[in-house]
This record gives C-alpha cells, sequence and structure tokens, in this order.
C-alpha cells in the first residue's frame, strides 16, 4: 500500500460521524477520500446523492459484491448492509500522489474484519464516543431520520460499539464528541498527522442509563 494511511472512523449510530466527516471534507474538499463511498442497500435519504456519502444498491447487486470476494468490510445493520470494497480504498489512498487519505466510516465488526483480514492496510483506528449514554437518544431523536423502532435496534447496537471501544488497544485514539467544535480540531489534527502534541480523550464510564439499557439486553431472550 502506497499513500497516506487510511483512516478508520467508529462509533455508534447518531454520535456524530457524518457530522464530523462532513466539517473536514468542507475544510479539505481535495484532500480526503471522498470517493470512497461505501455501498448500502438503505433507502436513500432525502438530501442524499447517489455516489456521494453512499452507492445505493439492491440485495441483490449488493449480495454479488460479497460472493465476488469485493468488500474489504461489510455489516448488516438496522437490515440494512453496508460494506467498503477494498478497491475504493486502496483507489483513494494511492490517488493525488499520494496526498489523499481514504477515511472509512465503519462499525466494529468492520474494525475487527480490517485487523484480522486486511492488517496490511494499516489504518489510524478512531473511536468517536458520545459524552454519555442518553446523548445518544436524543441526537437520534433529534435528527429524525429514524423511527422510533429502528432508534432502539441503534441505541442497543450502540451497547456493543461501546463495550468494544472500552477494550483496551481497541482504537489508536478515543474523540468524546461532546463540543463538535473540540471534537472536530481532534479529528482534524488527526487526519492531518500532527498527532505528537494530541491527547486521546477516554470512553466514558458505563452510567445508569447505559447499564439500564445493557440489563435490557441481558433479560431479554435469546433470538
Ligand atoms: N457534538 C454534538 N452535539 C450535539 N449534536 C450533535 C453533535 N454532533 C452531531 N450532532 C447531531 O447528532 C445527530 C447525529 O449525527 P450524525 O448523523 O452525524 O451521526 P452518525 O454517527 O453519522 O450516525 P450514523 O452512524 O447513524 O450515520 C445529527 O442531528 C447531528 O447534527
Amino acid at each position: 500500500m502506497t499513500g497516506l494511511r487510511p483512516l478508520v472512523l467508529c462509533g455508534p449510530s447518531g454520535v456524530g460521524k457524518s457530522t464530523l466527516i462532513k466539517k473536514l471534507f468542507e475544510e479539505f474538499p481535495n484532500r480526503f477520500g471522498f470517493s470512497i463511498s461505501p455501498d448500502t442497500t438503505r433507502q436513500i435519504r432525502s438530501g442524499e446523492r447517489d455516489g456521494y456519502s453512499y452507492h445505493f444498491v439492491t440485495r441483490d447487486e449488493f449480495l454479488k459484491l460479497v460472493n465476488q470476494g469485493k468488500f474489504l468490510e461489510y455489516a448488516e445493520f438496522s437490515g440494512n448492509l453496508y460494506g467498503t470494497t477494498v478497491s475504493a480504498v486502496e483507489a483513494v489512498s494511492s490517488s493525488g500522489n499520494g496526498h489523499r487519505r481514504a477515511i472509512l466510516d465503519i462499525d466494529s465488526q468492520g474494525v475487527k474484519l480490517i485487523k484480522k483480514n486486511h492488517p496490511y492496510l494499516n489504518p489510524v483506528y478512531v473511536f468517536v464516543s458520545p459524552p454519555c449514554y442518553n446523548a445518544l437518544r436524543e441526537r437520534l431523536e433529534g435528527r429524525r431520520t429514524d423511527s422510533e423502532d429502528a432508534i432502539q435496534r441503534r441505541l442497543r447496537m450502540a451497547i456493543h460499539e461501546l463495550a468494544y471501544a472500552r477494550q483496551p488497544n481497541s482504537f489508536d485514539f478515543v474523540i468524546v464528541n461532546d463540543d463538535l467544535n473540540r471534537a472536530y480540531e481532534m479529528l482534524r489534527k488527526i487526519v492531518l498527522d500532527s498527532m505528537e502534541d494530541l491527547q486521546s480523550d477516554q470512553v466514558p464510564a458505563v452510567d445508569a442509563q447505559e447499564q439500564h439499557a445493557r440489563n435490557q439486553i441481558d433479560s431479554q431472550p435469546p433470538a
């Protein structure tokens, strides 16, 4: 692999990953791998354009790519498939005379797959954490893109994402997205490779709301 190390951005749904990436792309329109548009089978949202944030494909098309071994990672989330092809990452990293950085927005399943199957990509792993569990609910509700059911599913998934991020050495950096500008400054330093004086945040400890949500999952009978 030539060029800059890819940046893997992970974090629970609603924590603000897309918001941070959008700010980065606005400030540096040519510096990053905009062309990394993961494929997804989810419905296009109003204001989205195909080929920008995502390539919107049918389930059949997606599964064909899976069978062809095209994906670096893929995962099913809230009934929709999301995946990033190996070639999309390599194309960005080797474009722009090695000055472009590929940015991947993936979940912890994807992080584990890259670590296991594609360690040669050698990404910088960054976890974006909420300041507390309730902030996720508020943000998901405030975004007004999901049904209550979908919000519940996303919140349940968040438990696993947070648990993985609390494991030692799972990420190179943690950014707590409490104040958006502060979080953005941290991300900016990481992507610009000026990390010498950058201190990683820590994923906050399990609070009462998160513990309550964990208990609810534990008390549910296995599916
Ligand atoms: N620091 C912040 N403080 C308050 N609200 C925020 C902050 N950062 C983002 N938000 C808001 O939270 C909502 C969710 O953000 P966003 O869609 O970027 O999350 P995401 O992590 O990309 O979620 P998904 O993984 O589902 O795409 C948005 O309405 C966004 O404006």
